[in-house]
C-alpha cells in the first residue's frame, strides 16, 4: 500500500477523522483568528472588568474588560506559530548535528556524539529556560531557546536511527564507489531515517507548544500588548478566584492544542510505517474466497487423503496477496504434498515460484498481510487447519519444539546483539522446561553436535565472530534443541562457498539418518537437491508441476516440460566449456497448452507424480522450443 493509500486509509478511522477535525480547526484558527476576531478581542471595557460568562462574553472578561473567548481565539496564531518556528529549527538543527559525525568521523565525529550526549542529559525544559534567560525576554528568544533545547535530542535520535542505516550493504557498496560521504548521508541514510524523524517532529510540536506557554507564562516568551496563551495564562492566573475562565480557557487551548500534535504524529506515523499486520478487508476477502472456488481443483470438502506415514501433508495450499485495492494475487496456488517420516524431499523452481511460500506458509511464518488456506493440512499427526463457513481453511499453528526452519542468511537469522549460544539455548528455555544451566549445557552440546569447534569458548560469542558455515550450523543447532520432527531448509547453502555448503549437506544428513528428521530442502542447485533428497517437488509459477524421485530426475524421466527445461539447464560432465550456458527464456511458458502439465491437466490430474510414461505420453516434445540450447548430448539425443 502507497503512503497516500495508508495515510487515507488512517484518515477513515474515527480517530483519523478526530485528527482531520482537530488539524483543521488549528489551521483554520492559526490562519484566520486574528483577522476575524482580533480587533474586538484587543478592545479593552472598564465597565466589563472580570465578568461573569453572559450571552455577549460566553466565558466572561478579563481583568481589562476584554473577551477571554475572543483573546484565546486570536492568541492561537503566535502560539502555534512559535511553536512549529520552534520545531522546524530545532528539528533541522538536531538532524544535522546528528548525521555530522557520520559526515565528518573519526575524533571530531566522536566529539559531537559526546556533546550530544551531554546536552541530552539535561531535562529540555530546563535548558529552554535556561536559555531564554541568556537570550533576552522576548518570543523570538523563546523560540530559539525551544530550538536549542530540542537540539541534543533530535540529534541523539538522528545519530542512532542514521548508525542504524550506516551497516547495511548498501552503504558499503556506495563507499567502495568512492561517492563522498556527504553524498551517501543525503542519499542514502536520510530518505532511510526521514519517516520516524517525521512523525517524532509532528510530536515533538506539541511539546514545543507547551513548553513556548511555559516560557510566556514565567514572563520569558511573549511580552505585553502581544499575547499568546501562556501570557493569557499569567494574567488569568493572578485572577483565578475570581474569574477562573480567565486562567481555564486559555490553559484548555494549550491542551487542545498540544493533542492535536499528538494525533496528527499518530496519524502520520500510520501513513508513514508499512503496516505488516495489516489484514485483508472484508472486500478483498470476498473476492479472494470466490477466487478460490473458481480454481477449486479437488472438490471442496473432499480432499484427497494424508499418506499414513506423513509427518507433513496438505492440500490444496493457498497464498494470495492483496492486489490494488480490491483484487488479490494468487502467488501459491493449491499445491498439495506429503513428506514422509525420515524423509528429505526437495523443492526446485524458479526464482518467485512460491518455494518459499510454501515452506513459510507450513512453519506459520508468512508475512501477516498475506491470506493462507487450505483444504486440509496435518502436521506431526496434528490437524492445521481453522475451517470457516464452509471456505478453504486458514493454517494455525505454532509449533516450537517440533519443527525447526533453517533460513538461507544466517547473519540476519541470527540476532547480532546476542551471543550465538544464548540464542541456541532459548528453545531449551521456552519449550523444554530447562532452568538456564541446563540450557547451557544442551546448548553446548548441540553445538559440538553440529561441529562448531570449541563449543564451550564459541557459546559466549557474537554471530559476527562466527563464519558463515559456522552460524547456518549454529542455527540448526537451536533449531535441534527440541529433536524436530522436520527441519525446513529455505536455501540453507545458496550464501555459502562450496566447502562448507558440503559441510552443511553432510550434518543434515546425518541429523536425518541417525534422529529420524524429515527435512523439506530448498535450493537452485539442482545437482545438491538430487543428491541429497529422495524426492523433489518442482513448482512453477505458484504451482506444484511436479512430484518426482531423484533417481528418475536424474535418470532424465521427468515428467514435466518445465522439470525437463530445468533438467537441461545444469550443466554435466559433457557440457561442452566455453560456450554461454543453458538457460530457460524468459517468455518460455509452461503453464499453458501442450506440455506435461496441461496434458496432465487435461486428464484431470493437477500434479505429475512420479509416473513419467503417462506424462510423457503428453505431447511433451512442443519442449524444444521452449529451451534457448542445450548441450547435453544425452538429452540432444533423447530429443531425437
Ligand atoms: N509478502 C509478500 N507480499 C506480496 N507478494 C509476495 C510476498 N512475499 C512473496 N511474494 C511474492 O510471491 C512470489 C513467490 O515468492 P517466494 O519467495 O515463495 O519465491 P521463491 O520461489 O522462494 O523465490 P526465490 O527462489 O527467489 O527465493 C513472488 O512473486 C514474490 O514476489
Amino acid at each position: 500500500m502507497t503512503t497516500a493509500r495508508r495515510l487515507l486509509a488512517a484518515l477513515r478511522t474515527p480517530l483519523g477523522v478526530l485528527a482531520l477535525l482537530a488539524c483543521g480547526t488549528l489551521l483554520f484558527l492559526t490562519l484566520f483568528a486574528p483577522a476575524i476576531w482580533g480587533e474586538r478581542a484587543a478592545v479593552t471595557d472598564t465597565t466589563q472588568i472580570s465578568q461573569p460568562p453572559s450571552d455577549e462574553h460566553l466565558f466572561g472578561t478579563d481583568g481589562s474588560g476584554r473577551d477571554i473567548l475572543l483573546r484565546t481565539l486570536a492568541a492561537t496564531q503566535l502560539s502555534v506559530s512559535m511553536a512549529l518556528m520552534a520545531t522546524v529549527a530545532g528539528v533541522l538543527s538536531g538532524v544535522l548535528v546528528g548525521l555530522l559525525p557520520l559526515i565528518l568521523g573519526g575524533r571530531a565525529g566522536r566529539w559531537i556524539v559526546a556533546g550530544i550526549n551531554i546536552g541530552v542529559a539535561f531535562p529540555g525544559l530546563l535548558l529552554a529556560i535556561a536559555f531564554s534567560v541568556i537570550l533576552g525576554q522576548s518570543g523570538t528568544a523563546a523560540t530559539l531557546a525551544i530550538a536549542i533545547a530540542m537540539l541534543p535530542n533530535y540529534g541523539r535520535l538522528t545519530h542512532n536511527l542514521a548508525a542504524s542505516v550506516w551497516g547495511r550493504d548498501y552503504i558499503s557498496a556506495a563507499r567502495v564507489l568512492g561517492v563522498p560521504t556527504w553524498q551517501i548521508v543525503l542519499r542514502h541514510v536520510l530518505p532511510n531515517v526521514r519517516d520516524p524523524l517525521l512523525v517524532n517532529a509532528a510530536i515533538t510540536a506539541g511539546g514545543a507548544l507547551v513548553s513556548f506557554a511555559g516560557l510566556s507564562f514565567l514572563g520569558l516568551g511573549i511580552q505585553v500588548p502581544q499575547y499568546d496563551w501562556g501570557r493569557m495564562l499569567n494574567e488569568g492566573v493572578s485572577r483565578i478566584f475570581v474569574t477562573p475562565a480567565a486562567a481555564l480557557v486559555p490553559g484548555i487551548a494549550i491542551i487542545l492544542a498540544g493533542l492535536t500534535f499528538v494525533l496528527l504524529g499518530e496519524i502520520l506515523g500510520k501513513a508513514l510505517t508499512p503496516d505488516t499486520h495489516r489484514s485483508l478487508s472484508s472486500r478483498v476477502l470476498r473476492r479472494l474466497r470466490a477466487q478460490t472456488a473458481e480454481n477449486e481443483t479437488e472438490p471442496a470438502g473432499v480432499p484427497a487423503p494424508f499418506a499414513e506415514d506423513s509427518v507433513l501433508a496438505v492440500r490444496n495450499l493457498r497464498v494470495c496477496a492483496p492486489h490494488g485495492r480490491d483484487d488479490v494475487r494468487t502467488l501459491v496456488d493449491g499445491v498439495s504434498f506429503d513428506v514422509a517420516r525420515g524423509e528429505i524431499v526437495g523443492v526446485v523452481g524458479e526464482s518467485g515460484s512460491g518455494k518459499s511460500l510454501t515452506l513459510m506458509s507450513m512453519a506459520g511464518l508468512l508475512d501477516p498481510s498475506l491470506h493462507v488456506s487450505a483444504d486440509a493440512a496435518r502436521f506431526d499427526g496434528e490437524d492445521l487447519t481453522l475451517r470457516a463457513g464452509g471456505h478453504p481453511a486458514s493454517l494455525d499453528h505454532h509449533f516450537g519444539k517440533r519443527m525447526a526452519m533453517v533460513f538461507q542468511d544466517p547473519m540476519s537469522s541470527l540476532n547480532p546483539a546476542l551471543h550465538v549460544g544464548s540464542q541456541v539455548a532459548e528453545a531449551g528455555l521456552l519449550h523444554l522446561g530447562m532452568n538456564r544451566r541446563e540450557a547451557r549445557e544442551a546448548a553446548i552440546e548441540r553445538l559440538e553436535a553440529v561441529r562448531i569447534p570449541d563449543a564451550e569458548r564459541r557459546y559466549g560469542q557474537y554471530p559476527h565472530e562466527y563464519s558463515g558455515g559456522m552460524r547456518q550450523r549454529a542455527m540448526i543447532a537451536a533449531g535441534l534443541m527440541g529433536k524436530p520432527s522436520l527441519i525446513l531448509a529455505d536455501e540453507p547453502t545458496t550464501a555459502l562457498d562450496v566447502t562448507v555448503q558440503a559441510e552443511i549437506l553432510t550434518l543434515l544428513r546425518r541429523i536425518n539418518e541417525e534422529d529420524g528428521t524429515a527435512i523439506m530442502f530448498v535450493s537452485h542447485d539442482i545437482a545438491v537437491v538430487t543428491s541429497l533428497c529422495t524426492r523433489v517437488l518442482v513448482m512453477y509459477r505458484g504451482r506444484l508441476v511436479e512430484d518426482i524421485s531423484s533417481e528418475d530426475l536424474r535418470a532424465g524421466r521427468a515428467a514435466h516440460a518445465y522439470t525437463r527445461a530445468l533438467m537441461d539447464t545444469v550443466p554435466t560432465m559433457t557440457t561442452p566449456r566455453g560456450e554461454p550456458m543453458a538457460s530457460i527464456p524468459d517468455e518460455a511458458d509452461f503453464s499453458g497448452g501442450g506440455d506435461g502439465c496441461a496434458a496432465g491437466r487435461a486428464a484431470g490430474v493437477e500434479v505429475v507424480r512420479g509416473d513419467a510414461d503417462a506424462a510423457m505420453r503428453g505431447d511433451a516434445e512442443r519442449l524444444d522450443g521452449d529451451v534457448e540450447r542445450t548441450s547435453d548430448p544425452l538429452v540432444q539425443e533423447e530429443k531425437r
